[in-house]
């Protein structure tokens, strides 16, 4: 079946024809996302959807999202989806995170001329008919100093573009080395610094914890007199009340806000204030950047539903097609090697040790890595997807770590997984064959050879005779079919194992059987999505 994606808000109808054109349903809703309570109603029938920012997903919108795979924000900030939910749910988070940079940047630029020229206001006097010539005395912006905080993407452009327009540029970002800011046109400097010197400061960070109040009543007392302050980026980046404050008392000569702390913001501590411009959110409005960002969100969740690419996501490493479609049986055989330990597996696992070898090696590790927890965690929890299961692990304490090596033996390449607990390490070793067919071939550091099946039996005994006679004839006698059988040694007379390749699960019954015949010191059913 098709999979079936929700468009909730007003996205440009190319993502509607490009979701057509490959193939998926599509439902256009675009004011749905403003309606929580039918957006709640609807969610469960869909596997992907696509967002601007009036949608917000919150955890009750996941909670009733019983099939979404994926959520495409149209868009840079994802502040408006529950990001934690979402991955503990195993929806994958992707995000346009050029589409439409060079527009937003464009705004900002935009909205420091019209706060140092006083452009709305001057507008709106000429068209009263007031001609206030000399009411609307600006500030030129050569020379001055502008002070960014949060010089990524969209700060970068900004600075680039005031560069052009002879200002100095100084930045706050403190993920960013004193040469990248350098690269970028403009000085690194800390924030009471930026606060002292620039005559216009704008922002351009997400809004995160750290972010948050960025601005606030302190830092913005700390600002030059004469400071104009503009705002793109995000509502609760600046302490508004405090702003309003200081606009009033004329330390701070204008403000330019895209973003409130409430959206739709349509009652503000700053409107009708003397020189603050404000505009609803509109820094990514043009048809440009509405093009670029729903052809980007409707190709992205196109290809991760239709094919496992995974693109600009947020809570999921990047796999691009040619790599999904190299990498699927290896992604499968890190499920399946996860899975078998997983299933082993009944106390507490403290850490999970994966190795590579050769050709798995050259891999995407971060998206392998995600497929073996995946693969573990599986068996407390059936729900569990390579999105969610690296939240779960951490939340347990769970300690990850790979190692990689050229290729050591007769094959080309292998993945073996070790899972630590308080009583003991299990392991695993896998590889995939030209028939692009994962196999297991060493558990306990015994060598086999074994097909991956959906149902499996592993016994583990000491190395006597009369151990594959009992094994053939409990299922016989059970009528349990035998579809591949698979025996290892350490050596003649120590520790053995069987794998059994079963038609259907081993009944519960057989199970005792075995057990009861003393030989075994472990009989353990195993499932496996082979699907
Ligand atoms: N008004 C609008 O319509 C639009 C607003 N935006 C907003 O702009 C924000 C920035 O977008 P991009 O530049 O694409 O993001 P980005 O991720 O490329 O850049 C953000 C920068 O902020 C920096 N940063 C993080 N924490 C910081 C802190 N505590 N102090 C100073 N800097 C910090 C990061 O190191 C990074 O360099 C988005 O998160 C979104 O909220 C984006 C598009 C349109
Ligand atoms: O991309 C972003 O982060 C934006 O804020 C743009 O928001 P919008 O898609 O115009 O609602």
């Amino acid at each position: 079946m098709a999979p079936k994606v929700l468009v909730s808000d007003k996205l440009s109808e190319t993502a509607v024809q490009i979701f057509r054109d490959r193939g998926i349903d599509v439902d256009f809703m675009p004011d749905v996302g403003k309606d929580k309570e039918k957006l709640a109603e609807i969610i469960g029938q869909y596997d992907g959807l696509a967002i601007r920012s009036a949608t917000k997903v919150t955890e009750t919108i996941l909670a009733n999202a019983h099939k979404l795979k994926v959520i495409g924000r149209a868009g840079i900030g994802t502040d408006n989806i529950d990001k934690p939910a979402a991955s503990k749910k195993g929806v994958i988070v992707m995000n346009t995170p050029f589409g439409n940079m060079v527009t937003t940047a464009e705004h900002a630029i935009a909205m420091m001329f019209a706060v140092a020229r006083q452009i709305p206001d001057a507008n709106a006097s000429t068209h009263a008919g007031k001609w206030e010539k000399s009411k609307f005395m600006g500030s030129e912006l050569t020379n001055k100093t502008l002070g960014i905080i949060g010089i990524g993407n969209i700060g970068s452009v900004v600075a680039d573009r005031a560069r052009g327009l002879k200002m100095k540029v100084i930045a706050y970002d403190p993920t960013l080395s004193a040469e990248k800011i350098a690269e970028k046109g403009a000085e690194k400097v800390e924030l009471d610094d930026l606060l002292a010197r620039a005559d216009f400061i704008t922002l351009h960070t997400p809004l995160l914890e750290a972010t948050r109040n960025i601005l606030s009543r302190d830092a913005l007392a700390r600002t030059k007199k004469g400071v104009r302050i503009v705002n793109c980026a995000r509502g609760g980046l600046v302490d508004e009340e405090a702003l309003a404050e200081l606009l009033k008392s004329g330390h701070v000569a204008g403000a330019a806000f895209d973003v409130f702390s409430v959206e739709p913001a349509t009652d503000n501590v700053l409107f009708n204030l003397p020189n603050v411009v404000c505009t609803p959110h509109l820094g990514a409005a043009t048809t440009e950047a509405q093009e670029n960002v729903a052809l980007q969100v409707a190709e992205q969740m196109s290809n991760y539903l239709l094919t496992g690419a995974v693109e600009n996501a947020l809570n999921m490493p990047s796999v691009t097609a040619e790599e999904a479609k190299v990498m699927g049986p290896w992604i499968k055989l890190a499920d399946h090697l996860g899975a078998f330990i997983g299933q082993l597996t009944d106390e507490p696992i403290k850490a999970i040790n994966i190795l590579y070898d050769g050709e798995a090696s050259t891999m995407n590790l971060e998206a392998l890595n995600c497929a073996v927890v995946s693969g573990i965690m599986k068996a407390t929890n059936p729900d569990v997807n390579m999105v969610s299961a690296p939240v779960m692990a951490k939340e347990r304490g769970v300690q990850i770590s790979t190692t990689s090596q050229d290729q050591s033996g007769a094959f080309e390449g292998y993945i073996k997984v070790t899972v630590v607990t308080d009583k003991r390490e299990r392991s695993i070793a896998g590889t995939v064959f030209s028939d692009d067919k994962p196999r297991f071939i060493q558990i306990k550091g015994i060598n086999i050879d074994a097909e991956v099946g959906a149902h499996m039996l592993y016994t583990t005994n000491k190395d006597v005779p009369g151990i594959i006679g009992t094994l053939g004839q409990t299922m016989g006698e059970n009528g349990v079919n035998i579809a591949n059988f698979t025996l290892g040694r350490n050596k003649a007379g120590g520790d053995a194992i069987a794998l059994l390749y079963v038609d259907a699960p081993v009944p519960d019954p057989v199970l005792a059987k075995l057990k009861d015949t003393g030989l075994f010191q472990q009989v353990q059913p195993l499932e496996f999505d082979v699907a």
